[in-house]
């Protein structure tokens, strides 16, 4: 088929002008990439996150992290406590299982629960009063005190001082010792060869209130 060229038909020229220009328009548009660079599309949504992610974070935020940081620590150290005082506990548990530990706590009770005698105080037996004067010392079961004997104006007797014992009379019966310490003070005293009674004291006398033995 024979066709004629657009140069020489000047509606086709025309046409092929305006095709062109419109050619040149569309490649302005187009954004060629660097060597080495991506073009990447992303949607209006996709651009605001970055942004956010890209700002920095806000002082309340940052008090906020903080705190959480700090209360997670508290709660660590709390933890810690805890397990050391569960420690703490079975520790004591197994020292109160132990006899020497039993005995160390009951002589603390019985220490604590025990009514202390006044100076000046007065105390009787049956045969005699005892003035009391101080407290000479405090054993595992019982108080110590320096006593002198009361007597009667008429009395020409000398002036003593002595030891009395004491021990409550309320209290745990295995905790009592008074009573045994009396049987064998009384027991040396029978002995009629004066050696034998060498190394104890003399049990001068005995007896009881509401309160004590003595
Ligand atoms: N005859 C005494 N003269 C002076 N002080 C005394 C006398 N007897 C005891 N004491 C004092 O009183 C304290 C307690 O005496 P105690 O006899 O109760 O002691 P303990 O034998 O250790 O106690 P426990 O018999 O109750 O276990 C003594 O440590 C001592 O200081």
């Amino acid at each position: 088929m024979i066709r004629k060229t657009s140069a020489e038909d000047p509606a086709k020229q025309q046409q092929h002008l305006e095709q062109a220009k419109e050619k040149d328009k569309e490649k302005e548009k187009q954004v060629i990439p660097q060597k080495g660079a991506t073009i990447t599309c992303i949607t209006k949504e996709e651009k605001d996150k970055k942004e956010d992610s890209r700002k920095k974070p806000k002082k309340n935020e940052e008090v906020a992290k903080k705190k959480t940081l700090t209360d997670r620590k508290i709660k660590m150290f709390e933890v810690k406590g805890a397990v050391a005082n569960e420690r703490k506990k079975s520790d004591e548990k197994e020292k109160q299982k132990s006899p020497e530990g039993r005995r160390r706590r009951e002589r603390k009770k019985s220490k604590m629960r025990r009514e202390k005698l006044r100076d000046g105080m007065a105390v009787r037996s049956e045969a005699f009063s005892w003035k009391v004067i101080s407290r000479l010392g405090s054993g595992g079961f019982g108080d110590v005190y320096r006593v002198r004997k009361e007597k009667n104006k008429e009395s020409k007797e000398e002036v003593m001082d002595y030891a009395m014992k004491t021990e409550m009379v309320m209290g745990e019966k295995r905790l009592l010792r008074l009573k045994i310490e009396v049987m064998v003070l009384e027991a040396i005293r029978e002995q009629l060869k004066e050696d034998r009674r060498t190394h104890f004291v003399e049990l001068i006398d005995k007896g009881k209130t509401d309160t004590y033995k003595a």
